[in-house]
Parts: C-alpha cells; sequence; structure tokens
C-alpha cells in the first residue's frame, strides 16, 4: 500500500496496542511511513517509543490492531519482518573483548550472510571504520561504539533501520557524523525510524512523530510541526533569566519556559495571557522582551510539559 499513490509504505500499521500488566504502553497507535523516508520518533521518557520500535521488528507482539511492515504482517509474520530490519538498541550490546571485526563477523555468522568477509570489508570501509578493524570493541570511544553498532545492523542489507536513540551519550561531532550516515543510508533507499530527544537531531528528519501516553499526537514536517502547535514565543534577555524563568513557568498563561543560553523563552497558545504573565513579573526584572518565531524545541518543551514529561 502507498501513502499518496507512488511511494509505497514501509511501515503502515493502525491502533497497534500493547500493555505490560494493568500498564497501557502504546494505547492506539497508526502509522505510516513511506520508503527511503527519515523519520523523527520522539516523547516523554517512557512514553512508549521503545515497545513500538519493538513491535514493528517483530520481537514484541502486540496486543492489538493490525498493520504491515515492509509489507509483512506485524501480528503474523514477524520473523520475515525481523530478517529485513536493522535494530538498533539503546544499549551498546556488543562483545567488549572482541575486536571491531570479530564482532561484525560474530553478526554476519548469526545471519548466515554469504560471502562474509566481503560484507564485512564493504561496511567498515562505507562506515569509515576500516582503520579500526583490530581494535577491541570495549576500548572504542562512543562515538565509535556507535559506528560499529550501525555497521552491524545494516551487514544483512536491511531495508528498514529501527535506532533507538542511537546517539545517546555521544558527542556533538560524532553524533553529526552518525547523521550524515544515517543520510546515505536513507538516500539509497533505506526507510529509517529513529528516536530521539535531540532537537537538532529532530530537524534533520524528513517526518517528526511525537509520542505522548502510547498515541502520537503530532506529526509533520519540522516546519508543520511548529506552524501547527499555533504557538507564541516571547524571548526575554537580561539578568536573572533562570529565576525569572523559574517564576514564569507558575504563572497562568505561560504553557512553557526554558532558558537557552543567554536568553529565555515563555511559550503559550493566548499572546495577551503571555504578554500578562510577562508583566507581572516583578520590577527588580529587567529584561528586554521581544516576540518571536517558535523553535522546534520551544514546541517540543510545550509539548513535554503538557504530557507532565
Ligand atoms: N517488558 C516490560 N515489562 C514491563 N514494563 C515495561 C516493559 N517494557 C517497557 N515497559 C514500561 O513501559 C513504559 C514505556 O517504555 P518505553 O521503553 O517503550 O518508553 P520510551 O518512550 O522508549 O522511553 P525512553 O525515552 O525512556 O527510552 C515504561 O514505563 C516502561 O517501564
Amino acid at each position: 500500500m502507498s501513502m499518496n499513490g507512488n511511494t509505497p509504505l514501509a511501515i503502515d500499521v493502525r491502533h497497534l496496542r500493547k500493555s505490560f500488566g494493568e500498564r497501557k504502553v502504546v494505547e492506539d497507535l497508526t502509522l505510516q511511513v513511506p520508503e527511503g523516508e527519515i523519520c523523527g520518533f520522539l516523547g516523554a521518557n517512557g512514553s512508549g517509543k521503545t515497545t513500538t520500535i519493538r513491535m514493528l521488528c517483530g520481537l514484541l507482539t502486540p496486543d492489538g490492531g493490525e498493520g504491515t511492515c515492509l509489507g509483512f504482517d506485524v501480528l503474523k509474520e514477524p520473523l520475515k519482518i525481523r530478517r529485513q530490519v536493522g535494530y538498533m538498541t539503546q544499549r551498546f550490546s556488543f562483545y567488549e573483548d572482541l575486536t571491531v571485526r570479530e564482532n561484525l563477523d560474530f553478526v554476519a555468522r548469526l545471519y548466515e550472510i554469504p560471502r562474509r568477509e566481503a560484507a564485512i570489508d564493504d561496511v567498515m570501509q562505507r562506515m569509515g571504520i576500516a582503520d579500526r578493524a583490530t581494535q577491541l570493541a570495549g576500548q572504542l570511544s562512543g562515538g565509535w561504539k556507535q559506528r560499529l553498532a550501525l555497521s552491524a545492523c545494516i551487514l544483512h542489507q536491511p531495508r528498514l533501520l529501527l535506532l533507538d536513540e542511537p546517539t545517546a551519550g555521544v558527542d556533538a561531532k560524532a553524533r553529526r557524523e552518525f547523521w550524515d550516515m544515517i543520510h546515505d543510508l536513507a538516500g539509497k533507499g533505506l526507510t529509517v525510524l529513529v528516536s530521539t530527544h535531540y532537537m537538532d537531531e529532530a530537524e534533520r528528519c524528513q517526518r517528526i512523530l511525537y509520542l505522548s501516553n502510547g498515541r502520537i499526537v503530532v506529526q509533520g514536517t519540522a516546519p508543520e510541526v511548529v506552524e501547527n502547535a499555533h504557538l507564541v514565543t516571547f524571548e526575554g534577555t537580561g539578568e536573572n533569566i533562570d529565576d525569572a524563568s523559574r517564576i514564569l513557568r507558575q504563572t497562568p498563561g505561560v504553557e512553557a519556559a526554558a532558558v537557552f543560553g543567554r536568553s529565555l523563552h515563555v511559550a503559550g497558545s493566548d499572546r495577551e495571557a503571555l504578554k500578562k504573565a510577562i508583566a507581572s513579573l516583578p520590577d527588580a526584572f529587567t529584561l528586554t522582551w521581544e516576540e518571536v518565531e517558535p523553535r522546534l524545541e520551544d514546541v517540543f518543551i510545550h509539548l513535554l510539559s503538557q504530557s507532565g514529561g
């Protein structure tokens, strides 16, 4: 099936549900992702991102709902899905006392990849880790560990990558390089669903999905997400912005307040109520205010504060 009649869908699921005991983790999840798209998955901690990813790659059976991943039924054909999906978990799950090449060789054997040596050489070349082939995985820095994990994920030439917070704890340069690789892979036709808490990463996705309490409550391109939030944002600069932020966060009319470097962003849906809130700050605060275009980060802080995250 396709979304607009042209591009086939890599993921096409409706009303997925999953509970653990009494806890409803995914409530009613409907999601369509066209092939070749990079889709960012955002949401507060515990909102159900990992659970969704694990249902999509056939590792968890949904309690209800229906649909397909790579054309295979998510309820009935999890094994077929798993063979064509690369799943990168949140935690580094390789053998620290094996070298980079040995780890990749282990994975290649698991997937029974033909012409293993050549496939490993090829992936190491593409991911820029050939120079580290003989280094122990345990001695790699965070960024190189992520590259190894991504290399292992794509060895069996999956059609879909599910990446669960792949760059958590990795420095800015390594994150940027990692994202360049993701874009290269998507350029070759791979579909990518990637969960992240980083705004700069969300901005590099073609589509953003925001999950709250097991449902997708916002989706679209970054500009669409910002526009549809209908958020008014004021930026304050001056002294004591941290104290001002703390006070404003408790003031009616302010739905989100956050300090970015040397400025304070306050946001809400009602411009007049927001202005009133700002005006109610004690005289001791001498901030200069101006209305600014909301940024994606303002919108997410707003969404997170709404969902209690
Ligand atoms: N196997 C399990 N058994 C019981 N509870 C679980 C299980 N897996 C997840 N949960 C619970 O489900 C909720 C959602 O978890 P999930 O990992 O899907 O969220 P998340 O959005 O990925 O969060 P984070 O951003 O922190 O990774 C959490 O409260 C978690 O404790």
